[in-house]
């Protein structure tokens, strides 16, 4: 296996050989979804936090080329590839999961209104998220947790997963897949990618979210003093 990136073109980041692994979970109920521990060389870390963008507020953003380097652009090329969007997709019984739009958000800080219980929005088909920490410390704040209902954020479907540097989940979106995280305040390095109904509602969500990120850049201190109080087993509808 290649596990530098000096020539980030050359070399793989993303085997889809790794998603069928005999340690990768995968599970039909109460949703379909697939956990994945370990899909990114060791060799590539460095790289990939060089060229993790430097978000001046907390959430996840639309990707925006130019503000990330070469690296991250390359993985997400791959995480996006319809190659890779269809295997993941046969792993959760999705078809043709190749055949949607595709839109990435990335997100390096939170805070502490982050990780309410929801399912996601229902122009969303999958979503995958792909963890990019060196390290986490000995806590559950921030761990991505499966629910199995919308108002106890204890009762997991599984133990939490950690948000560590290739650490990749995948979910099919369904009116049951509440997910959600223990408030974090800080830096947690995660890349999004969710396969959309239509090219239309990547526009919509795209607007939004570029949006969002001009309101948080002027009312930022705000929406992290009204997280601060967030109750743990806060939900947000989808
Ligand atoms: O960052 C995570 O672990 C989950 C994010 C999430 O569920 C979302 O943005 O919809
Ligand atoms: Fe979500």
């Amino acid at each position: 296996m290649v596990t530098t990136i000096d020539s980030p073109a050359a070399a793989h980041l993303l085997d889809p050989a790794r998603l069928d692994r005999p340690d990768v979970v995968v599970r039909q109920e109460p949703f379909a979804f697939l956990i994945a521990g370990a899909q990114l060389p060791a060799g590539a870390a460095d790289a990939l936090e060089r060229d993790f963008p430097r978000y001046g507020s907390a959430g996840f953003f639309p990707w925006e080329p130019d503000e990330c380097g070469p690296a991250i652009n390359q993985l997400i090329g791959e995480l996006t590839a319809p190659a890779f969007a269809d295997h993941v997709g046969a792993r959760l019984g999705i078809a043709d999961l190749g055949t949607r739009p595709s839109l990435v958000t990335i997100c390096r800080y939170l805070n502490r209104r982050h990780g309410t219980i929801h399912t996601d929005s229902r122009s969303k088909i999958a979503t995958a998220l792909l963890y990019l920490n060196p390290d986490w410390p000995d806590t559950s704040e921030g761990c991505l947790r499966f629910l199995n209902g919308i108002d106890d954020i204890d009762d997991l479907v599984l133990p939490e997963v950690r948000p560590v540097y290739g650490n990749f989940v995948v979910f099919r979106r369904a009116d049951n897949s509440f997910h959600g995280h223990l408030p974090h305040e800080g830096e947690r390095r995660v890349i999004q990618v969710a396969w959309l109904t239509s090219e239309k509602e990547k526009t919509r969500k795209t607007q939004r979210g570029r949006f969002s990120r001009l309101l948080k850049r002027l009312l930022g201190k705000l929406d992290r003093r009204f997280g601060a109080e967030r109750d743990r087993n806060a939900a947000h509808p989808r």
